[in-house]
């Protein structure tokens, strides 16, 4: 199986590096900048799982993939705020055959990829794992979760979805294939929102908010999302909230969203795709009102409009 995974950063750095370890056919698709480091010093990783050393792997730039002809799975990791150029820059890669798989937070990223690819092309996914690029351009793996989910949306891509098993099988992450993976999105978007709603206004870990006296204000926005979830027809499964609460709550943790590192870094952050784009499918009116979510959304807003002037 040829694979195309688009960006090297934080998860396509961590997921397509690990399928390179394991052996598989992989691509990079990179802008220049990332293309000259990775011609450079290769792709390194470094986990609580195993670290990784790969030579400089098969990274090639826009321009250099429309002669590579299609592949067989494209695995989708930029930013939301960069998915529109991405797209235009993959589309080379993409053939009637070809499955596009998305990991970035949120869903309205998949109404953008149905567009452009059909809907029957796109697979749901989602990953569970906190790695970030270091000041080295290394890949840094701050947990020891390292999960990706991914399933059909549609009946027709069930045998496709076996297909990417055999691929992931045997590469050093945990691959989880859903039944259910729309699902599955939304419990981790209600899960996320409520991070970086949290964290992102607090600037602090949610271990910090907690022990502030603030964790009403996370069980409140918590109880937000997964509410907009179930209007939605996705009511997060029992576990999952017990497992959202407890890690939400936590006095000890030192948890804190990607959001927050990018807000601090002064840069784009993916606010509207996560908590704009929750809150516009909550009921209408409801955005309207000074909630915790959309008082977060509009604090990380007012910040990248500081961060830009
Ligand atoms: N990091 C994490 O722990 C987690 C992140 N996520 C989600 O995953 C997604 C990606 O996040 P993350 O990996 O942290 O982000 P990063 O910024 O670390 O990586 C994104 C990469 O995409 C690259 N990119 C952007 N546009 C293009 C393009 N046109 N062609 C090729 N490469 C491109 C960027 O390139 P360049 O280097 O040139 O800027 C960058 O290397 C987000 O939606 C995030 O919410 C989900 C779970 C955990
Ligand atoms: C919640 C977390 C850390 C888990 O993958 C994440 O997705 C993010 O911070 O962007």
């Amino acid at each position: 199986m040829r694979i195309l995974v688009v960006g090297a950063g934080g998860i396509g750095g961590y997921f397509g590096g690990r399928l390179v370890e394991a052996g598989r056919d992989v691509t990079f698709l990179v802008r220049p900048g990332r293309a000259a480091k990775m011609a450079a010093t290769g792709l390194a990783i470094r986990s609580p799982a195993g670290d990784a050393d790969l030579p400089a792997s098969s990274a090639v730039t826009a321009e250099g993939l429309a002669t590579r002809g299609p592949f067989d799975l494209v695995i989708v990791t930029c930013k939301a705020y960069d998915l529109a150029a991405a797209v235009e820059d993959f589309a080379p890669a993409v053939g009637p055959r070809t499955v596009v798989l998305p990991l970035l937070n949120g869903l309205q990223h998949l109404d953008a990829l149905d567009a452009r690819f059909g809907a029957g092309a796109v697979f749901g996914g989602l990953c569970l794992i906190s790695s970030r690029r270091d000041e080295h351009d290394r890949i840094v793996h701050l947990s020891d979760v390292h999960r990706l989910t991914f399933g059909a949306r549609s009946p027709g891509q069930a045998d496709v979805v076996r297909e990417v098993a055999r691929a992931f099988e045997g590469a050093r992450f945990e691959a989880v294939a859903s039944d259910d993976v729309t699902l599955a999105m939304w419990e981790k978007w209600v899960f996320l929102a409520t991070l970086a709603g949290v964290t992102c206004l607090m600037r602090a870990a949610v271990g910090d908010v907690v022990r502030a006296g603030g964790t009403d204000l996370v069980t409140t926005m918590l109880e937000e999302a997964r509410a907009i979830a179930e209007a939605n027809g996705f009511a997060p499964r029992a576990p999952f909230l017990q497992m959202s609460r407890s890690r939400l709550v936590d006095p000890d943790s030192t948890l804190t969203a990607s959001m927050l590192d990018d807000l601090e870094r002064g840069g784009p952050t993916e606010a509207d795709h996560i908590l704009g784009d929750l809150l516009r499918r909550g009921e209408p009116g409801r955005g309207a009102t000074p909630s915790p979510l959309r008082t977060a959304l509009l604090a990380i807003r007012a910040q990248e409009n500081r961060a830009r002037r």
